[in-house]
């Protein structure tokens, strides 16, 4: 990304639209300062100031950040380009360490698992023969298009939903012994949730809500003050920790929620859409907290996403189709980008050679 050439374009995009500096500062609620740096090319606007820009500028984004405007012959090659290069930079630096030791234990394992939904005269297969392990300390993603088993598949791993066909087996547990009581402590005591409702109690201050996971464990108070001051100090919480959560943003309440689901320090987070909810920035801070946990705590996490460029942060990738696992990509030593770029391209030759979109 060529920041000089980009800061031109702004600059001739900002003229042309009879705007000074001041009064696009103003409109973006930045101060005069930032725009002239963006200008001579000293520095990029935000993520999250991007497309804000862009309506001002009335340019697309992709012509913003190639610092020209794309005509429609060069269509599809530049949008590529940019792409690249900007979903390069989103990523940063990448923190993907192989784990090379030797065997690691599987916290997760499904046996031939499927289900089926039977309502009235109508039955549907949702999930059909689903075989795989994941390790401990791994990051797992589940993609597919719409319909095509992820959600169903989570929930029964989940406990929140019984398989009709195969095995579930959580820490060498399998799930379809345990009563519905029994299910109850499971879950408590195996599994974190990161779902898109966040869950937190709004009469409870935020350190009430984690705490509160974390008492109904038995663990005793000294630790669980240690355990909240630490892990809010690793997901960047601190300073809202005595806050109500309708008093804080989605994506605070989203780290929240993730702090509360790993203190208990669960087997398996299990996470359905989690950045659905959260813009760009917010996004990459939970996906960033999933990897440290992962390569950090040695947790581990199955997550469900429709996003490609969420899904790069995950060491496997599982794509389900019409109810199976049609295939999987393992990371190999490379970066997010490469990873992003191989994803894309499974999804495209699962889709027939469409891209499809969440
Ligand atoms: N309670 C239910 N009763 C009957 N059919 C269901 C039920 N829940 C899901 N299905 C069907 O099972 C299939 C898989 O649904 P599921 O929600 O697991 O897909 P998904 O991949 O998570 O989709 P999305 O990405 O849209 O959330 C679909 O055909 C759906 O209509």
């Amino acid at each position: 990304m060529d920041q000089k050439k980009i800061g031109s374009f702004i600059a001739a995009r900002r003229k042309e639209n009879g705007l000074t500096q001041s009064q696009l500062a103003e409109k973006l609620g930045i101060t005069d300062k930032a725009i002239s740096k963006w200008e001579t090319g000293k520095s990029m606007p935000d993520l999250s100031l991007l497309c804000p820009l862009c309506d001002l500028l009335q340019i697309t984004l992709n012509e913003l950040l190639l610092g020209e405007f794309i005509s429609d012959e060069n269509l599809k090659e530049k949008s590529n380009q940019v792409l690249f290069e900007v979903v390069t930079s989103w990523l940063g630096k990448d923190q993907w360490k192989r784990k090379t030791e030797g065997h690691i234990p599987a916290v997760l394992k499904l046996r031939h698992v499927g289900k089926r939904y039977e309502n009235g005269s109508t039955s549907t297969v949702a999930v059909h023969d689903v075989s795989f392990d994941i390790a401990k300390g791994s990051f797992v993603g589940i993609m597919g298009a719409s319909g095509s088993g992820k959600t169903t598949l989570l929930n029964m791993v989940a406990t929140i939903d019984k398989a009709t066909g195969g095995q579930i087996e959580i820490d060498g547990q399998d799930i379809s012994e345990l009563s519905e009581n029994d299910l109850a402590s499971f879950r408590r005591e195996h599994l974190g949730f990161v779902f898109q409702e966040y869950n937190l109690l709004d009469t409870l201050t935020v350190y009430e809500n984690i705490a509160l996971a974390l008492t109904i464990k038995r663990i005793p108070k000294e630790h669980v003050k240690r355990t909240i001051t630490d892990l809010a100090e690793k997901l960047n919480i601190s300073e809202i920790l005595y806050k109500f959560p309708y008093e804080i943003s989605g994506g605070q309440r989203q780290r929240c929620a993730c702090v509360r689901a790993i203190a208990t320090n669960p087997s398996l987070i299990l996470a359905d859409e989690p950045t659905g909810a959260l813009d760009s920035r917010c996004a990459k801070q939970l996906l960033d907290t999933f990897v440290m946990l992962s390569q950090e705590y040695g947790s581990t996490v199955l997550m469900v996403t429709h996003d490609a460029l969420s899904a790069s942060y995950c060491d496997k990738i599982l794509f389900m189709q019409d109810g199976e696992i049609k295939t999987s990509l393992e990371r190999e030593q490379e970066g997010k980008h490469e990873f992003f770029t191989r994803i894309l391209d499974t999804m495209a030759k699962i889709a027939g050679g469409v891209h499809y979109v969440s």
